[in-house]
């Protein structure tokens, strides 16, 4: 990768010298829960980034905390928790939702005694019914695609510390957002926030996602690679969620299958992959961290955010 300036680049074997562990506390059968489908994550990775990450994480929660409670102080108001947000950012397909899904395994596990919970920022696309009415249908999760104010006012209630904050939900099952169902965030001490846009900074709105998080990552890859993985994650859905009658997909899992793969390669190159060099890649170099991943998903780069 071209890189870029202001941050300290670690290969994978430096990075594990940060903090050492002689063992993965997590069983395989722990991990089989945060695998998305039919997922392969390397023990090695979860053993030499992903357990030092959580440590640094844990350095992070515990300044934050110290400093709401020194200004809490100064503001002579009552201490009140607030809860330390991470952002999720990268390409369709690159690995977000399994990689958070992994954080919040671990976070969970070392930090025993904070609560963490997850959400994804598919629930905050115009559900199809309205992105038909824009005329945008073939352009979901390019920016406009996401109702931006709302997800920035679901933060702004997190942040806030209310109770059961809810948030809408999407369905890749249907292909669009479930009407009157959603996920209820009640007083996190750490929410993960997983999505193409976490970065991002929409044109029409003055405050942004990134304003309420107080760590990113981006995951990265080569573009020719991700489609791989995109490809790969179609054609084992082909197989299994896709033959469900209800599914979006349903015609094309029981039709020809070399079509279905034709679409989808077309989804990847109209879409997903002008989307990723237009819209995500230009947001990377706003991550508090990169974390650069090659063939199989292994790590083989992290890069930190030095200022
Ligand atoms: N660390 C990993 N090791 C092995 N396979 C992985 C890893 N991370 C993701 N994958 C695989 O890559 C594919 C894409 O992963 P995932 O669904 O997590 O991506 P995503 O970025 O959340 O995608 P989307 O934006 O479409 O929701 C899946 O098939 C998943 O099983
Ligand atoms: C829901 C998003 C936008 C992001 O997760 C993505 O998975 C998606 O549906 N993109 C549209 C094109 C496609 O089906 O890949």
């Amino acid at each position: 990768m071209s890189k870029p300036i202001n941050y300290y680049s670690f290969t994978k074997e430096r990075w594990r010298e940060f903090y050492k562990t002689k063992s993965v506390p997590v069983t395989q059968n722990g991990l089989k829960r945060v695998k998305a489908f039919n997922d392969e994550i390397s023990l090695q990775d979860v053993q030499d980034v992903y357990i030092p990450l959580v440590h640094l994480l844990r350095l992070r929660t515990d300044s934050f905390d110290q400093w709401q409670t020194t200004r809490a102080q100064f503001l002579q108001q009552p201490a009140r928790k607030i809860p330390f947000i991470i952002g999720i950012s990268g390409s369709v397909a690159v690995g977000k939702s399994t990689t958070a899904r992994l954080l919040e395994l671990l976070l969970s596990y070392f930090l025993k005694d904070r609560k963490v919970q997850l959400i994804t920022t598919d629930g905050f696309l115009y559900p199809t019914e309205e992105l038909k009415r824009r005329g945008i249908l073939n352009r979901k999760g390019f920016p406009e695609s996401y109702d931006m104010a709302r997800l920035i006012y679901f933060l702004d209630q997190v942040k806030d510390g209310q109770k059961d904050v809810k948030a809408p939900v999407y369905s890749h099952d249907v292909y669009d957002i479930i009407p009157n169902r959603y996920d209820i965030i009640d007083r996190p001490d750490i929410l993960i926030i997983e999505g193409i846009n976490t970065l991002q900074l929409p044109s029409n709105q003055q405050i942004y996602v990134s304003d309420y998080t107080d760590f990113s990552i981006y995951i990265d890859a080569d573009s020719k690679l991700i489609e791989s993985w995109y490809l790969d994650r179609f054609k084992k859905l082909m197989d299994t969620a896709f033959m469900n009658p209800s599914n979006y997909y349903y015609d094309y899992a029981t039709g020809d299958r070399n079509e279905a793969l034709q679409m989808a390669k077309r989804v990847w190159r109209d879409i997903d992959l002008p989307n990723l060099n237009d819209n995500i890649l230009p947001t990377r170099s706003r991550a508090d961290m990169i974390i650069h991943k090659s063939n199989q998903h292994i790590i083989d780069e992290l890069l930190l955010r030095k200022y």
